[in-house]
């Protein structure tokens, strides 16, 4: 039996534009299970980001609930919210958003201050295969390597889920596949909830669940029978 980690229950976020009412996510249902590695697949726009922000606990909905282990986070007040994005949640953004003043270990380092519960730095950059380079700068440092800082940094907060927009989306290929490997070695051996959202279809070949989306709707909602090594895909 699979235990539920997130409960989106009627998630809609409309965008006042003038005239225009933009409905970004309509009337999402479904849930995140504990442990799991979560494809969320659809076209640029069609409410990924939208539903990963609500979710993050970066944005809020228009209409309906997300729950987070039962307790209601579309409830929370600013200080909930904050320590809900701080201690349950590591974000991976597109483009890294490291700190440019500051070394690899500084930036994870300054993440975790905050913390109430985190793992050890060292031990960390070493699972990410850059402990020789804790020292350096992210200008010192190419793309696939700033982003194997940004998963330290989101791991080393001890999350219960890491919430990935588009990780693989500033980088080649090759170096994509090995952000991919990196992720789902922390969601086996640190049991991690991984969520991934992508516009890049290959990628729902390594999840355990994939959720596609367009126009803001679920198109489809489906547990992979057999996930594949991040190795064997190709786009
Ligand atoms: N702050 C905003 N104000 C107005 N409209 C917005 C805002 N944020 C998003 N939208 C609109 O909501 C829709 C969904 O956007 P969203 O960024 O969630 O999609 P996406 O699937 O993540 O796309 P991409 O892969 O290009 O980031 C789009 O039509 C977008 O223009």
């Amino acid at each position: 039996m699979k235990n539920v980690l997130i409960r989106v229950e009627n998630l809609s976020k409309y965008y006042q534009m003038g005239e225009v009412t933009v409905k970004a996510v309509r009337d999402l249902s479904f849930e995140i299970y504990e442990g799991e590695f979560v494809v969320i697949l659809g076209p640029s726009g069609s409410g990924k980001s939208t539903l990963l922000n609500i979710v993050g606990g970066m944005d809020t909905p228009t209409k309906g609930k997300i729950f987070f282990k039962d307790q209601e986070i579309t409830n929370f007040d600013e200080r909930k919210l904050t320590s809900y994005r701080r201690n349950e949640v590591g974000f991976i953004f597109q483009f890294y958003n490291l700190m440019g003043n500051l070394t690899a270990k500084e930036n994870v380092e300054l993440a975790v201050e905050i913390c109430k519960d985190t793992l050890d730095i060292d031990e960390v950059l070493d699972a990410v295969n850059l402990l020789d380079r804790a020292d350096h700068f992210p200008a010192q440092m190419s793309g696939g390597e700033q982003q194997r800082v940004a998963i330290a940094r989101a791991v080393s907060k001890k999350p219960e889920v890491l919430l990935c927009d588009e990780p693989t989306g500033a980088l080649d290929f090759e170096t994509g596949i090995s952000i991919l490997k990196i992720l789902k070695k922390i969601n086996v051996e640190y049991k991690k909830t991984v969520v991934i959202i992508t516009h890049n279809s290959p990628v729902a070949a390594m999840a355990d669940r994939v959720l596609k989306m367009r126009s803001g709707k679920i198109i489809d909602y489906y547990e992979n029978p057999e996930p594949v090594d991040p190795e064997r895909i190709e786009w």
